[in-house]
């Protein structure tokens, strides 16, 4: 028997250099393929024609930049970043490095090699936030990850990591690069008239590229959820502050379940129903549901699709807040679960939306998530909230809505998943003060009826 193996055992010798390189270029065929297609085209075109293909790529990318934000950064951006990082920050002896400084390697106990954990994939989805997707070495477990992510945070140089679990011996690195949001945004401004009200378009604050954040209340009903004092009324307000005309003009009517009767205690002298009651709250909703039923009936009446929106024909919007406490306790939760389900699937049509607040959501508000067409992930206490509210790997996305800091810098701050391509955006609502509510109601109060019609897609 030779020294460098034994029966059944492992070897002392690791395999040789060339089996590793080729391991390595069968892992990352792209790292041979952008010098390969440089090398045989510099050898069969020439290194002019390469450098003026890579000089108009370059500048139909600026172009593109600079045209049109809005496809770029939802198409390009990712992907730069995505490499970027990848070759930069998670890559040969940066990564090296920081799994040595966190201990997070292990030893082969015969040949002595370190192995590390390999990087498998890295997706930037936004500026601030990478999930890297880590193969762990032998000997390791998603543990060895979660014990040791303050050291992670100090050797990545990032605010935040979170950990995951993909699979087997996978897991996914939720990495937080900086917090785009370190100021109080200012509540929306209130138009003057209702036709400046655009309903597919309602302010609510900023996203984490800079721009606005807008969500749409044609044709959506919204849900928001958030621990106590994470800012969900904010929403709630900067959507009032929108609608201010069309609330004062009487072309959108209020109905207020507010069994907590705070903040929202303060809509009671400008709502058309308002009510506090666990029993109210229900004779509410059932009232919304009877509305809704009548809205339908006169706009078939009409032959419509499209409600025109007047004082006759109004919007109606139904505030919920603690929709936790609506639908999972007390004697008319059932009866409150069926009635917001009709709304959530018939009300859109006839104009009848509502926007449901929800502190935890557990397994009785979560079900009928699916009912809210935009939902509003603010900071929760457990990890595993987050997918319960905004839909299925979402956190694995990014959205680290559980380690936002339960400090009130944070109020506000939360994510929204883009539908289109499911990633989670951190977003920050536009904060409402007391002064500005006030404003509000008194803006509304002041009444004027109007007739303005406004076209509203069913
Ligand atoms: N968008 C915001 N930006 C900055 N600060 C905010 C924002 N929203 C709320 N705050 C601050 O956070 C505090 C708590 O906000 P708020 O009462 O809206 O939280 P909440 O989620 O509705 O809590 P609860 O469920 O307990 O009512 C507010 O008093 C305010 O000081």
């Amino acid at each position: 028997m030779g020294k460098t193996s034994r029966a059944g055992g492992e070897s002392r010798r690791r395999p040789g250099a060339e089996w590793r390189a080729a391991a390595w270029a069968v892992r990352h065929p792209g790292s041979l393929a952008v010098p390969g297609a440089i090398g045989v085209g510099t050898a069969e075109l020439g290194p002019a024609a390469v450098g003026t293909g890579a000089g108009t790529a370059a500048v139909v990318l600026g172009a593109w930049y600079r045209a049109h934000p809005d496809t770029f950064d939802r198409w390009v951006a990712p992907q730069l970043r995505s490499w970027r990082r990848r070759w930069w920050t998670y890559m040969g002896a940066r990564w090296r490095r920081a799994m040595e400084d966190c201990e997070l390697f292990t030893t082969h106990r015969k040949t002595g090699v370190d192995r590390f954990p390999r990087v498998l994939k890295v997706r930037a989805h936004s500026p601030t936030v990478d999930t890297v997707w880590v193969q762990l070495a032998r000997g390791q477990s998603m543990r060895s990850f979660t014990d040791r992510v303050e050291e992670l945070c100090a050797a990545l140089n990032v605010e935040r990591v979170g950990v995951e679990k993909v699979k087997p011996r996978v897991i996914g690195l939720i990495v937080q690069h900086s917090e785009p949001f370190t100021e109080i945004i200012d509540a929306p401004e209130m138009p003057a008239d209702s036709d400046a009200v655009d309903l597919g378009s309602i302010y609510l604050g900023d996203d984490e590229y800079g721009g606005e954040w807008r969500e749409s209340l044609t044709g959506n009903h919204w849900f928001v959820a958030g621990a106590t004092g994470a800012g969900k009324n904010s929403i709630g307000w900067s959507l009032l502050r929108t609608l201010a005309p069309m609330l004062r003009d009487g072309l959108v009517r209020l109905w207020v379940c507010d069994p907590k009767q705070m903040e929202f205690a303060k809509l009671a002298p400008i709502a058309h129903r308002y009510a506090a009651t666990g029993e109210d709250c229900a004779d509410l909703i059932a009232d919304y549901v009877t509305d809704l039923g009548e809205g339908q009936r006169r706009l078939a009446g009409r032959g419509k699709r499209k409600l025109s929106v007047s004082a006759e024909n109004p919007i109606n919007l139904l505030i919920a807040d603690e929709l936790g406490a609506l639908l999972a306790y007390g004697d008319h939760a059932r009866e409150n679960r069926r009635n917001l389900a009709l709304v959530g699937s018939q009300g859109r049509s006839s104009g009848h939306h509502m926007v449901g607040f929800v502190q935890e959501p557990t397994k009785d508000t979560v079900p009928v998530r699916d009912l809210f067409t935009v939902r509003v992930c603010l900071r929760l206490t457990a990890a595993g909230q987050v997918d319960g509210v905004l839909g299925e790997d979402a956190r694995l996305r990014g959205a680290l809505a559980d380690e936002i800091p339960n400090v009130p810098e944070t109020a506000g701050i939360g994510y929204v998943v883009r539908p289109r391509t499911r990633t989670p955006v951190r977003v920050r609502a536009a904060y409402v003060d007391d002064r500005e509510i006030d404003q509000l109601v008194t803006f509304v109060r002041a009444g004027n009826p109007g007739r303005t019609n406004l076209e509203v897609v069913a």
